[in-house]
């Protein structure tokens, strides 16, 4: 799914007026009885007492929409308009008076000196006091008002993006933000929903399609996108009848040192699961015996040292290199990289310690080849790009550094983002299980095990990091988040590729679907 920034869709919400003959307002009125479906449809008419705060924007002027075919459905509801500023647009000024005209007086208007409205642990706030026009700083008595909407425990709908969230900035006070039961995002999900310093804000978020022109949407190049099933489907490549092992490539793990030899046999077995042709590890003397008896599809080159790795040299070409799984950073290990790095001509994934050496010699990051992967937790790679003070310099810093080097970087985290220059691909699959021992192994030798397949580097980066979350997402669903282990992500890895063609996208976009028809028939019978 694209995510549009707010000048894209901005825009796309002007261009669609010009090229349907239709003015902003009835676009505005389209965008507010698609709310008011949503909640009516959940509501069911319950007299639960329910507060609309406008802002005096565009975003406000959403919320006196949502009002006012709220009070003509007989609901119970009393609207704010939270006066902070005199500038009122258009159709917020319009809307301000069909309300007027529906209930034959204005709303309350609240000032810095009003008392604010009591609300109750069971009632609804509708959060329409800024989109994201804010700017900054929103006056002290309306983030009281925000801690008072906290304080009062009530479900909070917030209209496009909870009130005092910026979309590139992380807040300074948190206090200052709403806290969001749920936002109805207008027609693209935000990138603070995705993000740790940010995603808190509201704990579920959906899709609210506003009516933006289908094409404009189409042909609008972005930056960014959501990764789901709609958009990994395309990239899997079917085997065909009469392939052979040979078709699918031969990947190297180079890792392991005395003690991290599990390591290493993590990534070899999820680069076999993921569908690699052949696999080979080189490993430290030490890891022979537990890697042959661990997989016996796995061939294994040993080092000259026992416990760790010295010299790395093979006889062998491999499609692709996934390097660094518990190698270690001993002296002889990081000469040997080095010497290695100097040479290699093959497409390389690198994890773990192999970044830690990189970080430590950042001359040889310019050896490394374009579209090289590397797999970073976020220490490794705050050593890779230094320190930052938020997610979203966090990452100017990553594409700058992807940018410079011409490398692939897969940020890992509860959204896994894939960082190629500008772009970001940001992964919707994965579980708080994953936060265990082993599991960056396994993506590793995932994503490596695409390569051999003939899986361009982004591609088998943005694939992997979905699939490796999908088969977690699989395999917790039996053992819970506590119990899944790095090898039973390995085990679901198969149900994770059948998943793409017998499992509908997901619940919460069927529901939805579920909710339009039915809010449809409704306004129907009525
Ligand atoms: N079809 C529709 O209904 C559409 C509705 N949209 C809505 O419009 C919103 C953006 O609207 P606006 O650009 O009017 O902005 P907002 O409604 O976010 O605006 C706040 C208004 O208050 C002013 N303001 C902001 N911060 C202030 C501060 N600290 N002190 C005093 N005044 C301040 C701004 O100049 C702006 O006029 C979106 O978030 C969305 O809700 C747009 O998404 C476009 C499509
Ligand atoms: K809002």
């Amino acid at each position: 799914m694209k995510i549009f920034s707010d000048k894209q869709i901005f825009e796309g919400d002007k261009l669609t007026a010009e090229r349907h003959n239709i003015t902003s307002t009835e676009l505005m009125e389209r965008a507010g009885i698609q709310i008011f479906n949503w909640l009516d449809v959940r509501m069911q008419g319950a007299q639960v007492p329910i507060h609309v705060f406008c802002g005096i924007g565009n975003n406000g002027g959403n919320g006196l929409v949502v009002a006012r075919h709220l009070i003509n459905h007989g609901y119970n509801v009393e609207t704010y308009v939270v006066n902070f500023s005199v500038n009122r647009s258009k159709d917020f000024l319009v809307n301000y008076d069909f309300i007027k005209q529906i209930t034959k007086k204005w709303p309350t208007l609240m000032g810095p000196k009003d008392d604010f409205p009591e609300i109750g642990s069971e009632d609804i706030i509708i959060d329409a006091v800024f989109g994201f026009g804010l700017v900054l700083p929103a006056a002290d008595w309306v983030v009281k008002l925000f801690q008072h909407f906290k304080a009062s425990e009530a479900f909070t709908l917030a209209i496009d993006l909870p009130s005092g969230m910026e979309t590139d900035e992380v807040p300074a006070d948190e206090n200052a933000v709403v806290w969001a039961s749920h936002t109805l995002s207008f027609q693209a999900p935000k990138l603070a929903f995705f993000l740790p310093d940010t995603a808190k804000y509201t704990t579920q978020w959906e899709v609210l399609d506003v009516g933006i022109d289908p094409n404009y949407l189409i042909n609008t190049p972005i930056d960014i996108e959501l990764i789901g099933k709609q958009e990994v489907l395309p990239i899997y490549k079917m085997r065909g009848k009469f392939s052979h092992k040979g078709n699918f490539g031969h990947a190297l793990i180079i890792g392991g040192s005395y003690g991290k030899i599990g390591a290493a046999i993590l990534a070899s077995r999820s680069a076999l699961a993921v569908g690699a042709g052949l696999v080979t590890a080189f490993l430290p003397k030490c890891g022979y015996i537990p890697m042959q008896s661990s997989i016996p599809e796995v061939m294994v080159i040993t080092d000259e040292q026992d416990e760790f790795i010295s010299n790395i040299k093979f006889e062998i070409a491999p499609t692709v290199i996934g390097l660094g799984v518990g190698l270690g950073t001993t002296k002889q290990t990081e000469e040997s990289l080095k010497a290695f790095l100097k040479t290699n001509k093959t497409p390389l994934v690198i994890d773990a310690d192999g970044i830690n050496l990189l970080a430590k010699n950042k001359d040889l990051l310019s050896l490394l080849s374009e579209n090289t992967i590397l797999t970073p937790h976020p220490k490794e790679l705050e050593r890779l790009i230094g320190k930052w003070k938020n997610d979203y310099e966090k990452l100017k810093k990553v594409k700058a550094f992807s940018k410079k080097y011409k490398l692939i970087i897969v940020v890992k985290g509860a959204h896994t983002l894939t960082v190629l220059k500008n772009r970001i691909y940001i992964n919707s699959t994965g579980n708080p299980g994953l936060a265990t021992a082993g599991t960056g192994d396994v993506l590793t030798g995932i994503i490596t095990g695409l390569i051999a397949q003939g899986y361009e580097p982004l591609k088998a980066a943005v694939f992997g990091v979905y699939l490796h979350g999908k088969s977690a997402d699989i395999a917790v669903q039996d053992l819970g988040f506590e119990a899944m282990t790095a090898s039973h992500v390995i085990e679901t890895l198969g149900d994770a590729y059948i998943d793409l063609f017998t499992q509908p996208e997901s619940p919460k976009a069927e529901r939805n679907e579920e909710d339009k028809k039915e809010g449809e028939n409704k306004k129907n019978e009525k």
